[in-house]
């Protein structure tokens, strides 16, 4: 059965004038693949009735029918499933009333539920809410999107498909699929939808966008799995160099949200390398600075913008622009960590950078700890590993600094070595790597959306670019500059290390950073 677009129906949010059977008919024009009977306040003989001319409608286009709740009803039109939720019909008593061959699905919001799905040797698992939604009240918590990865990943080895339900709509759909991709590679094989169609003026179109982000979003991920891209040294440090180039050609706008201590040496630092900073915060402004190409950095080192930050990376995932999250201090306090989910549960990050410290806190691990903003202690054991399982967990490029700078994106990790320790002698000097980082990645960006490239052959990607590249760019610039600074005779402390850092990325020539860049490919 192909779940990739499953509509449950919704006959309550129609909107006015438009028939019921009508708009079932416009879905299933517009590609639904899969429907399922959800009538909350109905009868037994309305239920039934409804049923019966569903099946009809949906025999024509030869998409299977599914029965929410209602084993009864399922019978009586011989409907191809049935679908029940956790207070319902448990699925060892559905089995012995069913028919061989009509299939089971289960509502599941936690690992319990799948587990017990698994054992009950169920077909598909919904598992939602992923986000918020009006349709139903909800009694289980939001699961997000990255908690979905977890409980797909339960699902490995088995047969059993999953769709996520819940607050699925166009502007959410591919955040929904990239996000949920568990570390394992188990992706969802379907969306399930209410509202974005059933209350949906022009159901065809509701549902064929649907259908095309879903097609084009799964293609994509099939051609990303078939090629494995290999990186040596040279390709890593040309990259980098042409970034440089691109920046200082192209001069993107860098909109950053930032905290307090950093935000004017986050300017000269963008402003030096040859780019152009925005320190903009207000929500309102959030969508038109998303239209310009660049970056997004949020650093929420000072989080008193959460409602903006939410809004710019949004808009930075719609408009296919790199979104560099810097989670400073995420360890320190309960409120940093729920921002954090908060926010990574949103949008899509495409770089996400920290210390080792905060880097721990995100992957819920105690081998490193911290003190506020500040890592303690020798790290981790194996950082190439956990820098790797991290990357692939958030499903983006991770960056994690200090003496040694490690960064991959779940399959390649780079370390470089030209760390300084001065550089902790400054304060900021890790929000000026995620600076750093934002520019390159805008440089990445650029090069992507080059006139000659067409825009239209990756419309399922949440950032267009080389990360990998683009992060890699960000901290050698930044080190390379740093050593150049420490090693200048009018150099005598921190206090004169921090303009000479910002004149020598002023000054950073590719030849520089080819010959003292020290990159290792793992
Ligand atoms: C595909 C899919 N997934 C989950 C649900 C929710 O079912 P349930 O938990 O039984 O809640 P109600 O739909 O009955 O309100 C679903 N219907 N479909
Ligand atoms: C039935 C159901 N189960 C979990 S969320 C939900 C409603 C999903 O509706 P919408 O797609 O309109 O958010």
């Amino acid at each position: 059965m192909d779940l990739s677009l499953y509509f449950v129906t919704g006959r309550e949010l129609l909107p006015p004038g438009k028939e019921y059977l009508e708009s079932l008919e416009e879905a299933l024009q517009g590609g639904v693949t899969a429907v399922q009977i959800r009538e909350k306040n109905s009868d037994t003989l309305e239920f039934l009735q409804i049923a019966r001319q569903s099946k009809i409608l949906c025999m024509k286009y030869n998409v299977p029918l599914i029965i929410n709740d209602r084993i009864d009803i399922a019978l009586a039109i011989q409907a191809n499933g049935v679908h029940l939720g956790q207070t319902d019909m448990p699925v060892h008593v559905a089995k012995t009333l069913l028919p061989t061959g009509m299939v089971i699905g289960v509502s599941c919001n936690n690992m319990d539920h799948v587990r017990k799905a698994i054992e009950d040797g169920v077909d598909y698992i919904g598992i939602g809410a992923v986000w918020g939604t009006t349709t139903k009240e909800l009694t289980n918590p939001i699961i997000g999107v990255r908690g979905v990865g977890s409980l797909l990943q339960a699902l490995d080895g088995t047969f059993i498909k999953a769709v996520a339900i819940g607050g699925i709509n166009s502007s959410t759909v591919l955040r929904t699929l990239h996000g949920s991709v568990s570390p394992s590679g188990h992706r969802l094989d379907g969306i399930a939808v209410v509202s974005q169609i059933a209350a949906s003026a022009t159901p065809r179109s509701a549902a064929q966008r649907l259908k095309d982000s879903f097609e084009a979003w799964v293609h994509g991920f099939d051609v990303q799995n078939q090629t494995v891209q290999v990186y040596d040294v040279e390709t890593i440090k040309n990259g980098v160099v042409e970034l440089l180039q691109v920046i200082r050609d192209k001069n993107p706008l860098i909109h950053q949200i930032t905290n307090v201590v950093v935000t004017n040496q986050s300017a000269n630092a963008t402003l030096a390398l040859g780019a152009s900073p925005i320190m903009a915060t207000a929500s309102e402004e959030m969508h038109d600075l998303s239209r310009i190409p660049g970056a997004l950095l949020i650093n929420f080192g000072t989080i008193t913008d959460k409602d903006s930050m939410i809004l710019a990376g949004k808009y930075a995932n719609e408009a296919q622009k790199p979104l560099v999250f810097d989670p400073v201090g995420v360890g320190a306090t309960q409120f940093r960590k729920t921002t954090a989910s908060e926010l990574l549960n949103t949008w899509q990050a495409s770089v996400i950078k920290g210390n080792p410290g905060e880097m721990a806190a995100l992957a819920n691990s105690k081998e490193v700890q911290a003190k506020g903003v500040d890592s303690v202690g020798s790290g981790f054991a194996d950082p190439a590993s956990f820098i790797r399982e991290l990357a692939k967990k958030e499903r983006c490029v991770a960056v994690m600094t200090g003496p040694t700078d490690w960064v991959s994106d779940g399959t390649t990790v780079v370390k470089l070595d030209n760390g300084r320790k001065i550089l902790g002698d400054i304060t900021g000097s890790g929000c000026l790597v995620g600076t750093c980082v934002a520019t390159f990645c805008a440089g990445a960006s650029l090069l992507a959306t080059a006139p000659g490239t067409n825009p239209g052959t990756e419309s399922e990607k949440l950032v267009r670019g080389n990360m990998l590249i683009g992060a890699i760019g960000g901290v050698l610039a930044l080190t390379v500059a740093a050593e150049c600074a420490a090693e200048r005779s009018d150099v005598h402390g921190s206090g004169t290390f921090l303009p000479a850092l910002i004149d020598e990325l002023y000054k950073l020539k590719p030849e520089t950073l080819l010959s003292r860049a020290k990159v290792h490919v793992l």
